[in-house]
């Protein structure tokens, strides 16, 4: 039984979906706040339940020897080294849709606190001062909200404006004119010309290498005189002492951060700061966000320990519950055909071709090209240096090119996987079918036909098709003292080139190989492993 650990304050309802999916699960959310204590006992998990506490460090994933899953209950996966994780084929999926409305919603309501100094003015009042003149405020209607990251929350936050007759503009690199067309607000693409004309600026934008203090003081100096700015995306995004000194200043006239660059923010220069509203990142802290995203993660996180199938996942191609079962014995193909032609292939990669023919070629490519790339790649940078999820990546940066074509269904058997490896020196091709009993066969090396069925050890070979090789090539394994399993031949001419594969019981030392390459008729030998 797969075993998860949740170690953030998500919601209870999780622990019973995974229950009910039949993954063990252990509730520890005050875990993710003591990270020496979490990577004790990180081993000992197949799955990692978080949302923004915990943090998935390089470190912490080091010692994760058997997780394969890390889910976010929520959206930004900033607290996770995403590079890490596909290093060690970890899956890393969110729920990008279930804390949106909440989060939104959070930040209209700090745009209204700023716009009347609802905080301060509760506490003035509390404190029994009556002080009517000093919280004079600004009416939204008919002002201009400049939104920075039109995506899911930016556009729920369009919607909520528009309804309250706000002029909405976005600056968005990706948001398309039709998109914006759709949403009612107006795309600028030029950033500093929505700051010179917005009377508020919601930010809602993930944090990356380039979005990192994207408002900084050069920036929030062009905002426009007496403008009201709304964080409820990520700290790091603002320069947050520019902000704190605008406000002093009165050049900027409030301010609302939900997200700091530290947290938990402890301290911070905008907690002195005039007409600065601060809450602790509770964008997504309603009931029925956090239900949402619990059930969501434990839900995706089971489906994908317990069935193979991958959803919202930040580095791993997605496969359906209903597509993993089609998928599984077409992956052993891939395998198959991955992991043989990493181990014969001797020169550098330059490019892969992978057919798919027939069939095959319906089903979601993705996972079964990755698998392949994988196992092609394994012998060649190492077990530990690739998987699934990071052979693409691992591929692109070794500048091998990959082609995908599907083909209709041709040959005798109707629908396989072909793979066409071109090195510096040569281009080779293998290709592998499934069987009736729904297992991996090899169907052709080289463009010779065989029927071989991988087997954990192998022996390939190559020879010149003369009388006798068989017999030399049997006697020279029995006195080897290697028991033949499996036995699978074939020829391109008579007396051409002819091709052995053989499953045998062990593993074949280097030793053993050398001898057999002594052999008269041979011209290639090779002891593979599956
Ligand atoms: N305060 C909270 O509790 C809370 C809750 C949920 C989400 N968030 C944060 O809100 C942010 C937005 O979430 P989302 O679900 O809307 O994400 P999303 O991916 O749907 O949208 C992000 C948008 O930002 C845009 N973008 C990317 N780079 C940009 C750039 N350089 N300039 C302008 N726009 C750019 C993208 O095109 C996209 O449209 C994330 O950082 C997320 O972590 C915070
Ligand atoms: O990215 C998110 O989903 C939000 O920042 C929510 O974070 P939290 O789950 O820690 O509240």
């Amino acid at each position: 039984m797969p075993k998860v650990l949740i170690s953030d304050a998500l919601s209870d309802a999780a622990v019973q979906i995974f229950k009910d999916n039949g993954v063990e699960v252990d509730f520890q959310p005050a875990l993710g706040k003591d990270p020496a204590k979490l990577a004790e006992i990180i081993g000992d998990y197949d799955g990692l339940a978080i949302r923004s506490a915990t943090k998935a460090t390089a470190e912490l994933l080091a010692k994760a020897d058997n997780l394969k899953v890390i889910g976010r209950a929520g959206i930004g996966v900033d607290n996770v080294d995403i590079p890490a994780a596909s290093a060690k084929g970890i899956v890393v999926m969110n729920t990008p849709f279930g804390n949106s409305i909440t989060t939104a919603e959070h930040a209209i309501a700090m745009m209204f606190a700023c716009a009347r100094q609802i905080p301060e003015a509760d506490a003035s009042t509390r404190a029994g001062k009556w002080e009517k003149s000093k919280f004079m405020g600004v009416e939204i209607t008919g002002k201009t909200l400049g939104i920075l990251g039109c995506g899911n929350i930016g556009s729920v936050v369009a919607s909520r404006a528009i309804g309250l007759k706000m002029k909405v503009i976005a600056y968005d690199p990706f948001l398309s004119h039709e998109r914006a067309q759709e949403l009612g607000v107006e795309k600028f693409d030029d950033l500093e010309a929505l700051l010179a004309r917005a009377d508020f600026v919601t930010l809602h934008m993930p944090k990356t290498s380039q979005t990192a203090n994207i408002l900084s003081a050069e920036r929030i100096a062009k905002m426009k005189p007496g403008a009201r700015l709304i964080n409820c995306a990520r700290g790091g995004l603002v320069d947050e002492d520019a902000v704190a000194q605008a406000l002093k200043d009165g050049r900027l006239a409030g301010a609302a951060f939900d997200v700091f660059g530290e947290e938990p923010a402890k301290e911070n220069v905008l907690f002195s700061a005039p007409n600065c509203v601060c809450t602790p990142h509770l964008g997504a802290s309603t009931s029925e966000a956090q239900e949402n995203v619990a059930l969501q993660v434990a839900e995706q996180m089971s489906d994908y320990l317990t069935k193979g199938a991958i959803s919202n996942a930040l580095n791993a191609p997605s496969v359906t519950a209903e597509e993993a079962p089609l998928l599984k014995p077409w992956i052993a193909v891939c395998e198959a055909l991955g992991g043989f032609a990493g181990q014969v292939t001797e020169n550098a990669i330059t490019s892969l071709e992978i057919e798919y023919v027939g069939r095959v070629g319906q089903l979601n490519l993705k996972p079964l090209t990755a698998t392949l790339v994988a196992c092609l790649m394994k012998p060649l940078v190492g077990e530990g240096g690739v998987n699934m999820v990071s052979a693409p990546v691992v591929a692109r940066e070794r500048g091998i090119k990959i082609a995908e074509t599907r083909k209709d269904a041709q040959g005798a058997y109707g629908s396989y996987v072909r793979l066409v490896v071109t090195t510096e020196k040569q281009t080779r091709s293998v290709a592998g079918t499934v069987f009736s009993d729904n297992k991996p066969r090899i169907i052709q090396i080289k463009g010779i036909d065989l029927e071989a069925d991988p087997q954990p050890f192998m022996l390939y070979t190559t020879n010149n098709d003369q009388p006798g090789y068989i017999g030399s090539l049997g006697a020279k394994l029995g006195e080897l003292g290697i028991n033949i399993a499996t036995f699978a031949l074939g020829r391109a001419d008579k007396g051409g080139e002819a091709i052995a594969l053989l499953g045998v019981d062990e593993q074949v030392t280097p030793d053993m190989v050398a001898q057999i390459l002594a052999l008269p008729q041979v011209t290639q030998a090779k002891a593979l492993k599956f």
